[in-house]
This record gives structure tokens, sequence and C-alpha cells, in this order.
């Protein structure tokens, strides 16, 4: 068999990490507007290149087929590892919940029912391809990441070739400084580079953490060219003002897409945004549903048979979706709140990982990341206020762009 091609393995980073993360940037970072969140998101990709690749060097002392649970557990503690499964579960719920929301509100206007109805028949038709198998899942995600790449390109280039310059780079009047927005934009940009679930399986791919470690600079990279791409694009269209209404509304994609279809007039960039974002949702929402089907049947040990998968898609898909039934809150809340649960196995465990197997193995073989105790205790921080720059924003003790 051919060697596999870095460039292969970062685009299965990119495709983990654009999502719902991304959906959620230009709401979240209309505060903090262009400059200020290009530096929050630039700072996010190297904060969270740097923990992936610490998640790395600690796996390198286990066989390939080493997965993060069964690390976590060796080297830290059973009861570490469960609260970082909590967490993982938490984020994988959390979204779904966010995904169910926001279709709930495209699909109502679409077809004209309620918006309880739209949720509920959203998940039936698409949580059926994870019921059905991993290969279903695959063949429609093919389809959906075509649909995206071309409404992408088209919706975005669309909205470049109307960026107005004065709109882009307008300046603070009096208020608050842009730059305080900056840390409420940090929990969703987290949430946007998260793919540490996917960095075991890199590693067994090339069986070499050095390639590995390119695969995922290489992925991040990529999907920080989307992010500032789609970011830019939007705000040099829509001013800061034009937010007010959007962020409101809890910055869900139904009204980011309904604010920016009024600000264009042209109809061809308004259809390929609105095709992109819905692929882009259902899309996540399969990928993040299979993610967690696999993780509970895993865990509950609910066999592979139709009952069992049964049982899975249960425990998968019905506590986001009676979540979101009775009490449908904000997307960028929602997308923040998995940022700080994210922290915890995306930067503190890989960081803490390191930290002890640099201890215990005090000469070390192999890919070591640069920076020595600096970058895991950089990694630390940065996850730890990330956390709290998003519970602060929710008890409103931080500066929460309104409009
Ligand atoms: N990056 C993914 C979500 C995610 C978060 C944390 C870890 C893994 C994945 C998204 O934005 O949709």
């Amino acid at each position: 068999m051919s060697k596999p091609s870095t460039l292969g393995g970062a685009c299965i980073i990119a495709s983990v990490c654009v999502g719902a993360g991304m959906l959620g940037l230009p709401s979240a970072g209309a505060g903090a507007w262009t400059l200020w969140s290009v530096i929050a998101i630039s700072f996010t990709m190297i904060m969270m290149t740097l923990s992936g690749w610490l998640l790395l060097e600690a796996l390198k002392h286990y066989e390939f087929k080493a997965s993060f649970n069964t690390v976590t557990k060796d080297v830290l503690s059973n009861k570490v590892n469960f609260i970082n499964n909590l967490s993982l579960y938490f984020v994988g719920g959390i979204l779904l919940y966010a995904y169910i929301s926001t279709s709930g509100m495209i699909f109502s206007e679409m077809l004209g029912v309620t918006r309880e109805l739209a949720s509920v028949l959203f998940v039936a038709f698409c949580s059926a391809f994870v019921l059905h198998s991993t290969r279903a899942v695959d063949r429609i995600s093919i389809v959906l990441i075509l649909f995206m790449i071309i409404s992408f390109v088209l919706g975005v280039s669309g909205l470049a070739s109307h960026i107005s310059m004065p709109v882009l780079f307008a300046q603070a009047q009096g208020e608050t400084p842009y730059s305080a927005y900056a840390l409420a934009l940090l929990p969703v940009a987290l949430t946007s580079f998260g793919y540490h679930h996917s960095v075991s399986t890199m590693r067994d791919y090339y069986q070499d953490e050095r390639r590995a470690k390119k695969a995922i600079l290489g992925g991040t990279l990529i999907a920080l060219t989307f992010y500032l791409g789609w970011v830019i694009c939007i705000f040099g269209n829509l001013p800061r003002e034009a937010f007010g209404p959007v962020v409101a509304a809890g910055g869900g994609v139904d009204v980011l897409m309904s604010a920016l279809t009024a600000a264009i007039d042209s109809n061809s960039i308004k259809q390929a945004l609105h095709i992109f974002s819905i692929a882009a949702i259902v899309s996540s929402f399969i990928g993040v549903g299979l993610g967690v089907f696999d993780y509970l049947a895993d865990l509950f040990g609910f066999a592979d048979t139709k009952q069992g998968r049964v049982k899975t898609w249960g425990v998968t898909f019905m506590p986001p979706l009676v979540l979101s039934l009775v009490a449908p809150f904000g997307f960028v809340t929602a997308i923040g709140l998995a940022g700080a649960a994210a922290t915890i196995w995306t930067c503190i465990i890989p960081a803490t990982l390191a930290k002890t197997l640099r201890q215990k193995v005090p000469v070390q073989d192999g890919f070591v990341v640069p920076g020595g105790n600096v970058t895991i205790y950089a990694v630390i921080a940065f996850g730890v206020l990330t956390a709290a720059f998003h519970l602060l924003a929710m008890a409103n003790l931080l500066p929460v762009f309104k409009g």
C-alpha cells in the first residue's frame, strides 16, 4: 500500500474542525470586529495546534492502536478519564442540540410548519443515516461535502466581490474598545478548532508522530483559511450595527443568513449561502451524531444489531431533541458552552498528559513539542481562561456585544 499523503490527513483534520464553530464565528466575533477577531481566531489556532501536538507527544509512549481513553486512564486515573469522557459526551450532546435548534428554525420557515415539528422531522430524517450504518453516513457525507464546497466558493466569492473596506475596518467610536469583546469570542473559536478525538487516529494512520504532526498543522491551517475568509467576507458586507438583531436572536445561522440576504441583492449569492448553511448543518449533525453514537454504543455495551442500534440511537438523539423542544436557547451560547467543556479534553488533559510523561520518562526520544514547560503552561492557561471567559460572559461580567 502506498504511504498516506500529508495532505490527505490534513483534509481529514480540517473537515473535523469545520462545523458548528465556524457558523458561530461571525456572530460571536461581531463585538470584536475584523482586526480583533482575526487576532483571536489565529491565536486560538496556534494554541489548539500545540495542544493536539502535546497529545501526540503523550501517545508516542504507547502502541499505535492506543486511544486517548487508554492513555488517560493509564497515565492519570480512572476518575480523570471519567471526567474526560463526560466532557467529550457533553460537547457532542450540546453540538447536536445546537444543530437541532437551528434546523428547526431554518426548516420551519422553508416548510411552513412549527419549529417543533421541523426539529422532529429533521432528526427523524437525518439520524436515519446514522441508525442505518457508518457506510450510509460515509456516502451521504461525500455528497454533502461536495455541496458545501461548491456553495461555499460561490457564496463567499460573491460576498468577497462586494466587500466594503470602510465597513470591514470600522473603528470603535467612544464606547467600549473592540479589543475587549475578543475574550468572548475565544470559547467559540476554541470549539471551531476542536479535532482532538482524531489525534490518535492520525498517529495510527501515519505510524509516525512527525508526519502526523504535519498533518495536524496542515489541517488547522486549512481550517484557519476558511474561517478568516468566512469572517472577513461577512464583516465586509454586513455592518457591525446590523449584528444587533442577529446577536439578540441567539446568533444562529438562520438569523445570520436572513440578515445577510437583506444586505445583499444578488439572488445567486443568497441561494449559494442558503445551500451552504443547510449542507453545513446537516453534515455536521450527521458527523457529530455518528461520533456520539459510536461512543455511547461502546460505553453502554449496546450490540451492533438492529435492536442494539435502535437503543443507541435513542440515547444519542433523544436527549438533545427533547432539550431543544423544551428549551431552545441561543446558538452562540451553546457553541461557547461546548468550547468551555471541550477545553478539558482538548487543552488541559493533553498538556497534563505530556507533562506527566515528561517527568516519568526524563530522556525523551522521538517527537517532543518545542517550547518546553512554557508551551505546556501556556496551553493549560489558555484552556482555563477560555472556559472562564465563557462563564463570565454568561454571567454578564464580561463585555458582551448587544448591537
Ligand atoms: N470543531 C467542531 C466541533 C468539535 C469541538 C471539539 C472537539 C471536536 C469537535 C465544530 O466546530 O463543529
